[in-house]
């Protein structure tokens, strides 16, 4: 329908070339004409738009939206390899067609590009290949394509690609990199761990609320502007090591397909080049500072005491070269990041650029964190990862063994109650060592060692409790010491004072005997 519609076009632009003042009465009607023989809409999306270099978002995403249909209509694909993966992307070539449906109507996009009209080489790919897509579609339903089917396949677009491409996990370089010739001040690599949801040892109470939380926050985004909130969250993860902290980052990573930003903080100089690396992070990713109690002296007390310049001096004139290695050394070392740097970070003015961002920090220790860095509203969701559950050793031995129960899981779920075992080393005695082994040995080892650590807990209790007995036998003998001390000091107190009364009154009395001898004017001299 289009290609008759279209011949009927290009012979209007030819006789309108050979034969223009003949057209020149029906100019005025031209329009009209058109209109009647031609009734379609046409627009036009180009590779690269105006002066820019750049290749045009709106044209890649439609690209990418177009593969759903070009991989099965078009005749003539072109491969792409996407960046940074080995994966391959099928769009449709040059002067291919496909249609799309949408609330029932059709439209028809193509592909095609534009051949530059002067012989020259140019450095800039938008010169000498220019591609484009055109839609078109009948104009009565121009409304319902600007106002909706656009929208739609932008979304649809966006979508394919976050859900194609590779994600990746940055960490921070020192700043002493960020300029030259790489100026990045974030590394990459391709993230790929296989952590999930379904393979996280945890309550499936608990896991679940997280996972909601989690979906619930990415399709916030009207939400959060509704309420004038920028679109990030903030969550706290604590437990003790080997408890699935971090497999828990990587399991929320995957599962929103979020990149991972590693925070390393002490390779941090101050609060400006940690806002200048959080301008740089990019939207729909996870910011972790892990170990959040150990990364920084955010209450500035471990800071070593600043030397005089006098003192730098003579160890300048001592020995020049050491003072400046040393120099360099204390100037990467000392980070000067502050708890109100961090606030602002998490929440300041500059936390607002970009959106979809999830902030988490790791700690062993939550009391040792300052309230304010955890508060809700900067940390919205405390997460505690404990010792392994039953719950969370049967998630483990479908993990590892294939197995949804067996006759041993009684006895484990009793050692598991009595003892306090992380899911790290559950998991450990869960792996297959070797080929010869089976489930069974693999339960009984993890028994074995369960009841070894019971054991081991049993005797550093019974030990713990004879010191406490002993502490406590000491301290009251200690207090009994002290009582009878306190006691004798009491007695001697009271007998030297009636000792001193008495001597008092004998005193007194010597005196009234003197002053009365005086006074009777006895002797004299
Ligand atoms: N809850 C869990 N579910 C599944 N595997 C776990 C879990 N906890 C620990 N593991 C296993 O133990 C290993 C160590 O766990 P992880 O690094 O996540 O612990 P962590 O809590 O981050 O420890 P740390 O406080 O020392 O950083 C992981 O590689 C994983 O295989
Ligand atoms: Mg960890």
């Amino acid at each position: 329908m289009v290609a008759g519609a279209g011949s009927v076009m290009l012979a209007y632009t030819m006789f309108q070339n050979y034969f223009p003042d003949l057209l020149k009465p029906l100019k005025r009607y031209s329009h009209r004409i058109m209109n009647f023989f031609y009734p379609y809409i046409v627009i036009k999306f180009s590779e690269y738009e105006g002066d820019g270099f750049e290749r045009s978002k709106a044209f890649a995403t439609i690209e990418r939206y177009l593969n759903k249909n070009s991989s099965k209509q078009a005749k003539h694909l072109k491969a792409n390899v996407v960046q940074d993966s080995q994966a391959i992307v099928l769009s449709m070539a040059d002067n291919e067609e496909v249609t799309d449906e949408f609330q029932g109507l059709k439209l028809w996009w193509a592909s095609d590009h534009s051949v530059p009209n002067r012989q020259s080489i140019s450095v800039y790919p938008r010169e000498d290949d220019n591609r484009y897509f055109t839609l078109t579609f009948h104009k009565r339903y121009r409304d319902i394509i600007t106002n909706s089917y656009l929208k739609h396949v932008l979304d649809e677009g966006k979508a394919i690609t976050v859900k194609e491409r590779q994600r990746k996990l940055y960490t921070n370089n020192k700043s002493d990199s960020w300029h030259g010739y790489k100026r990045t001040k974030w590394s990459h690599v391709i993230f790929e761990h296989p952590a999930s949801f379904d393979t996280l040892a945890m309550d499936p109470n608990m896991k679940e609320e997280i996972v909601k939380d989690l979906m619930r926050f990415t399709e916030a985004k009207d939400y959060y502007a509704k309420i004038g909130k920028p679109w990030k969250r903030g969550y706290l993860l604590y437990g003790p090591p080997g408890t699935g902290k971090s497999t828990m980052i990587a399991a929320m990573a995957n599962l929103l397909k979020y990149d991972v930003y590693d925070l390393e903080l002490t390779a941090v100089k101050d609060n400006t080049e940690l806002r200048q690396l959080l301008i740089d992070t990019s939207n729909k990713s996870i910011i972790v500072i892990e170990d959040i109690d150990c990364s920084l002296d955010l209450t500035g007390q471990r800071k070593k005491k600043e030397k005089t310049d006098d003192e730098k001096k003579k160890e300048k004139d001592k020995d020049p070269v050491k003072a400046e290695v040393k120099k360099m050394d204390e100037n990467n070392q000392t980070s000067q990041v502050t708890l109100s740097g961090l606030l602002n970070f998490i929440d300041g003015l500059w936390s607002a650029c970009g959106g979809e961002r999830i902030v988490v920090f790791t700690t062993n220790y939550k009391e040792k964190l300052d309230p304010a860095l955890i508060r809700r509203g900067r940390m919205d969701k405390h997460i505690e990862l404990s010792y392994c559950s039953f719950e969370a050793f049967k998630v483990l031995a479908m993990n590892y063994l294939d197995l949804k129960s067996h006759q041993l899981f009684g006895r484990i779920d009793e050692l598991l109650q009595e003892t306090k075992t992380t899911p790290a080393d559950v998991a450990e005695n869960l792996m297959l060592k070797s080929t010869e082994e089976d489930e069974e040995a693999c339960l009984l080892r993890l028994i074995k060692a369960l009841e070894e650590a019971k054991v081991k807990a049993e005797e550093e209790a019974k030990t713990k409790a004879e010191e406490e007995a002993k502490a406590k036998a000491e301290e009251e003998a200690k207090a009994k010491a002290e009582e009878e001390e306190k006691l004798k000091a009491e007695k001697e107190k009271e007998e030297n004072g009636k000792e001193g009364v008495k001597l008092n009154e004998e005193v007194k009395e010597n005196g009234e005997v003197a002053n009365g001898v005086k006074e009777n004017g006895d002797i004299s001299h």
